[in-house]
């Protein structure tokens, strides 16, 4: 591929190829990965990086024999409404300071787009360093998520009587083992999670240190339940479970105990206030933070002072990028039925452009190119934020994102789309 520098006077014009970057090339990827995020890991994240991208499928763009940018992806399996499908995890994106602008980033993205058709990922998902780079590509935020503080001075005030079964305290050994069956119930209910295999949960979940936490303990995990058989039968498992990480409060240098919550799933809004209550009584500590948490949190809800539980960010969690809708669509389950013709823009991959009457119910669905008239015409970015379930389209109706040319159609397709809980990722790569 060409591509030219376009901020220039004098035309500069270079050859760029992308192609397959080999395991040899490894170390110099992430000496350009690290100087392009301005990183200078530590040996032991050094390594975990390492590891993390020979597990990925990965795209290097050379100039001649040097790196000038690379895209990796590591290959999921992500929770969709009524199933699971095969998706690329895009990470590692970046470019080198000296070749930004001149499209390589567009061409990683287009080569990443046509892996995907080859290795059968009807979806491509990430999480963005910016918010302003993937929607041009044809990402559109799926999931959110919101910051939550609780002042656990006090002890927590609830409008709900919580489970009151004990909870225990497990090693973070014995923790995947006990957790993972729980993680998947809760998979199976909230679309936008990837599944977790026990790699994925020791370094990434349970990793002892880390670097983003530096003054925290490692990590805790305290579970409620599991002698017990599930509501709707299987193995025991836990009912609920929480990870977090402690700092405890010293009056000398003025810091105030801190408990960070990196994780927090429950079968029942009871479980999930016996586990929240436990982390805001913990002692020597007089907050509770808890990042990253799913939009419909029923913690939001049942706590009685939301002066006390106060929602202090909100941001765009993954960005869905659909590479081959007809597959995607097909594959989820949806809540009502619909029938609707969609105009579809697909700048980056034409194929997928066009008119397409999707029909679907909770029996299944199909979607077929057509000759009828459009009903609703969007950009697949939009119809990539909608598919988990987690954006509505009137909304962007009435944003002046996507017209709707059948008055009615964006309600009709919303109903069809509706999932009962919120999507919600939690594992960032
Ligand atoms: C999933 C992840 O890994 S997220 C991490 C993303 N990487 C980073 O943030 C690292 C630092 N940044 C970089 O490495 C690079 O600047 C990148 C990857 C963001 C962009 O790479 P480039 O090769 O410069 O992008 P490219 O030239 O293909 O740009 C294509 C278009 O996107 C636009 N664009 C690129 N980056 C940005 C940005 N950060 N904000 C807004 N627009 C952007 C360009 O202006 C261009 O628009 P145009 O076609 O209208 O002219």
């Amino acid at each position: 591929m060409t591509v030219r520098n376009r901020r220039v006077s004098v035309r500069i014009v270079t050859t760029v190829e992308f192609h397959t970057l080999p395991e040899a090339h490894v170390d110099r990827a992430l000496d350009h990965a690290h100087l392009v995020f301005h990183e200078t890991p530590e040996e032991k994240t050094r390594k975990q990086h390492r590891d993390l991208l020979l597990r990925c499928e990965r795209i290097g763009a050379y100039e001649g024999d040097r790196l000038v940018g690379l895209a990796a992806a590591l290959p999921f399996q992500l929770s969709v409404p009524g199933g699971e499908l095969p998706v690329a995890g895009l990470t590692f994106v970046s470019v080198a300071p000296t070749h930004r602008r001149r499209g390589v980033l567009t061409g990683l993205l287009d080569e990443s787009a046509r892996r995907c058709a080859v290795n059968g990922q009807p979806l491509s998902v990430l999480w963005a360093s910016e918010a302003a780079i993937y929607g041009r590509f044809g990402f559109g935020p799926a999931t959110g998520a919101y910051s939550v503080e609780i002042d656990s001075t006090r002890p927590l005030d609830l409008r709900l009587a919580p489970d009151e079964r004990p909870l225990r305290l497990v090693a973070p050994d014995e923790a995947p083992a006990l957790l993972a069956a729980a993680h998947s119930a809760q998979r199976a209910v909230r679309a936008g999670r990837i599944a977790r295999d026990e790699h994925w949960w020791r370094e990434e979940v349970l990793r002892e240190e880390d670097e983003d936490y530096k003054e925290l303990s490692p990590p805790r995990v305290v579970v409620l339940g599991g002698d017990e058989v599930p509501p709707g039968g299987g193995a025991p498992r836990p009912s609920g479970y929480a990870v977090y990480r402690t700092r405890g409060g010293n009056e000398e240098l003025r810091t105030s105990g801190l408990v960070q919550v990196t994780e927090l799933e429950a079968d029942t809004p009871a479980v999930a206030a016996s586990l929240w209550r436990y982390l805001v009584s913990i002692d020597l500590t007089g907050q509770v933070r808890a990042p990253g948490r799913p939009l419909d949190d029923p913690l939001l809800l049942f706590a009685a002072d939301r002066d006390q539980v106060r929602v202090t960010d909100q941001s765009p969690a993954l960005w869905l990028r659909l590479t081959d809708p007809a597959t995607a669509l097909t594959a989820r389950s949806w809540a009502a039925p619909v029938d609707v013709v969609l105009e579809v823009t697909d700048v980056r991959l034409p194929a997928n452009a066009g008119r397409f009457r999707l029909t679907a119910g909770p029996a299944g669905a199909t979607y077929r190119p057509t000759s009828d008239a459009a009903e609703l015409a969007l950009d697949i970015r939009e119809l990539g934020a909608c598919y988990l379930g987690g954006a509505e389209l009137t909304r962007m109706v009435l944003a002046g994102l996507v017209t709707e040319h059948s008055p009615g159609a964006a309600a009709r397709l919303d109903a069809a789309l509706r999932t009962t809980y919120l999507p919600h990722a939690t594992d960032g790569f």
